[in-house]
C-alpha cells in the first residue's frame, strides 16, 4: 500500500478532565474527500487544530507524507485551513486577502497576480477583486476564505463547517462546488460538518467521531446502512434503536416494541439492539409475526416528499415511520397501524 498522505497514530488530547481526542487512528489517502461528523463537543474541532498545528497532542503522532510534524508550526505545514468564520482582514481587498499568504512567501507579483485571478476564477468571484469584504455577501465572503486556501494549492485542506452561514439553498449549490473544486484540484478535503446530509451527499468516506473516538469510517451507503453503533444510528437518518435480548432463534426480542427483530444475517449472542430505519417501516394492514408490530399513530408530519409518523408500540417505544407521497395520504391520528420491515432492514449494533 501507497503512504497515505495524512496519517494520524494514537492521537490523544485532554482539556483538564477532557479527553478531547481519545487515542484516534485515521489515515486519509491523497486526494480524498473526507467529511467528519459528530455532536458537539465530539472533538472534531481539536482534530482539525491538532493537524493544521494549532495544538499540539498529548500523545500521539500527526504524520503527513509520512513525516512527522512534531514541532512544524501551522505556516509551514503543507497544508491550509479554512475557519468557520473565515477571518478575512477588514483593511484588505478581495485580491489583497487571497494574495496575503502568497506575499508573505515572497511569490514574485507576476506569478502571485496569476495565481490569484486563477483562484477567483475557481470559486466564481471574477470582477470582485478591488472590493472590500464589508461590501460582499455572507456567501461570497466564503468564496474568498475559499479562493485564499485554495491558491497555495495545498494537497491538503482543512474546513471547519464551510457552508455553516449559509441559506439553505446556496448552502446545497456550494456544497456542490466545494466537490467540484475538490476533483479539480485534487486536493484532500478534510470536512467537518454538522449536517449529516451534507457529509454523506459530499464525501467520498464519512468519519463519524464520538467522545473523542472515532467510531465509524467508511463510504456515506455503506455508514448509513450499515451502522455500527446506537450513536451512528440515531445520528445519520434518525434510525430507530431497539433494544432487546437474543431470542436463541436468530431474533431480538424487544419488549418495549412488543415484537421480535429478526436480523437477515446471524446475529451475534452479544447483541442488544438493532437499528430498524423510518422509510424501510411499512404500512401493511393484516401482516404478522416476525418483523411486524402494531401501533398508534400519535402524530403525523408532513415533510415534502414524505410524511414522519411516530407510531406508539404496546411496549412504550415510539417508532418513527416514513410515508411515501405516492402511497396516498397517511392515515390519521389515532389509527392503530400494522407495521411491517424486511429482514434487510434490522440492523445489528455492536455498542
Ligand atoms: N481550549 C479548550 N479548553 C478546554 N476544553 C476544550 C478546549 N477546546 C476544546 N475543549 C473541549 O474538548 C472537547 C472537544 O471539543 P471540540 O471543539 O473539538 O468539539 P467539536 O466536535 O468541534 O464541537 P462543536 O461541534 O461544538 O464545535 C469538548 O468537550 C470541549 O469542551
Amino acid at each position: 500500500m501507497s503512504t497515505p498522505l495524512l496519517s494520524l497514530r494514537g492521537l490523544l488530547k485532554r482539556f483538564g478532565e477532557t479527553v478531547a481526542l481519545d487515542r484516534l487512528d485515521l489515515d486519509v489517502p491523497s486526494g480524498e474527500f473526507l467529511a467528519l461528523l459528530g455532536g458537539s463537543g465530539s472533538g472534531k474541532s481539536t482534530l482539525l487544530r491538532m493537524v493544521a498545528g494549532f495544538e499540539a497532542p498529548d500523545a500521539g503522532q500527526v504524520l503527513f507524507d509520512g513525516r512527522d510534524l512534531a514541532g512544524v508550526p501551522p505556516h509551514a505545514r503543507p497544508l491550509n485551513m479554512m475557519f468557520q468564520s473565515y477571518a478575512l482582514f477588514p483593511h484588505l481587498t478581495v485580491s489583497g486577502n487571497v494574495a496575503y499568504g502568497l506575499r508573505r512567501e515572497g511569490v514574485p507579483r507576476a506569478e502571485r497576480d496569476r495565481r490569484v485571478a486563477g483562484a477567483l476564477a475557481m470559486v466564481g468571484l471574477e470582477g470582485f477583486d478591488r472590493r472590500l469584504p464589508h461590501r460582499l455577501s455572507g456567501g461570497q465572503r466564503q468564496r474568498v476564505a475559499l479562493a485564499r486556501a485554495l491558491v497555495k494549492r495545498p494537497r491538503l485542506l482543512l474546513l471547519d463547517e464551510p457552508l455553516g452561514a449559509l441559506d439553505a439553498g446556496l448552502r446545497e449549490r456550494t456544497g456542490f462546488e466545494l466537490r467540484a473544486l475538490q476533483r479539480e484540484t485534487g486536493a484532500a478535503f478534510i470536512m467537518v460538518t454538522h449536517d449529516q446530509g451534507e457529509a454523506l451527499a459530499l464525501a467520498d468516506r464519512v468519519a463519524v467521531l464520538e467522545q473523542g473516538r472515532l467510531v465509524q469510517l467508511g463510504p456515506p451507503r455503506a455508514v448509513y446502512e450499515r451502522p455500527a453503533t446506537r450513536f451512528v444510528a440515531s445520528f445519520l437518518g434518525g434510525a430507530n434503536v431497539l433494544e432487546g435480548q437474543p431470542d436463541g432463534a436468530g431474533g431480538l426480542d424487544c419488549p418495549t416494541l412488543g415484537g421480535t427483530l429478526r436480523p437477515a444475517g446471524p446475529l451475534p449472542p452479544a447483541t442488544t439492539a438493532c437499528a430498524l430505519r423510518p422509510e424501510r417501516i411499512a404500512l401493511r394492514p393484516g401482516a404478522s409475526g416476525t418483523n411486524t408490530a402494531a401501533g398508534i399513530i400519535e402524530e403525523v408530519a408532513f415533510r415534502g416528499d414524505d410524511s414522519l409518523l411516530l407510531v406508539r408500540m404496546p411496549g412504550g417505544a415510539v417508532l418513527r415511520v416514513g410515508h411515501a407521497e405516492e402511497d396516498g395520504a397517511p392515515p390519521p391520528r389515532g389509527s392503530t397501524v400494522q407495521l411491517a420491515w424486511e429482514a434487510a432492514a434490522v440492523v445489528p449494533l455492536l455498542g
